[in-house]
């Protein structure tokens, strides 16, 4: 299964958070965190730091990076859709967010984040992750590919 790394950058003094509008590809028009698929020798911070410069022009330090969750996204209908992700919190960075070829970075308030717009998983994980858990958990989509069917522990 594919493995990724994916960043969500949080402006805690100011109770935001930087989401990314997907522009291309699987997910487009979705809100996200900034990741993708690791690189043959690469290590999971590596490819965090790598993708967050790639889609917001962000440079992150592996040090500022605090693992949040493990999550793994099964889609029957679609194996070549299905992902296995490591998900890291960045509180600390450098630069200003820029729109790139695949993401068009936008800040959102903590209480109002736009999880409507967002893969269906997230509203089952991210507020927890957020207030602290870790979260690691196995989402199986429907047939459609849009709505969470089942979801399990792992391990
Ligand atoms: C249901 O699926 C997903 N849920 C959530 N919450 N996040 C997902 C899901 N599928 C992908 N993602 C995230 C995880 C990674 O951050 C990216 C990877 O997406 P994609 O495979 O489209 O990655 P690309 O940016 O095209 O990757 P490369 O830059 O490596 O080509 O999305």
């Amino acid at each position: 299964m594919t493995l990724c790394a994916e960043v969500f950058v949080l402006d805690r003094p100011n109770g935001r958070m930087l989401l990314g509008r997907k522009k291309l590809g699987l997910g487009a028009g979705n809100y996200q965190g900034f990741g993708g698929k690791l690189e043959p020798g690469e290590t999971l911070a590596q490819c965090a730091v790598r993708e967050l410069w790639e889609e917001s022009g962000l440079k992150a330090k592996e040090d500022n990076l605090w693992y949040m969750a493990h999550l793994i996204f099964l889609f029957p209908n679609k194996p070549q859709w299905s992902q296995d992700v490591h998900v890291f919190r960045l509180e600390h960075w450098e630069g200003e967010p820029q729109e790139t070829e695949e993401m068009k970075p936008e800040w959102f308030d903590l209480k109002t984040l736009p999880l409507t717009q967002m893969w269906d998983d997230v509203q089952y994980w991210l507020p927890q992750a957020l207030e602290g858990a870790r979260p690691k958990l196995r989402f199986i989509y429907a047939a459609d590919g849009r709505k969470v069917e089942r979801i399990e522990g792992l391990e």
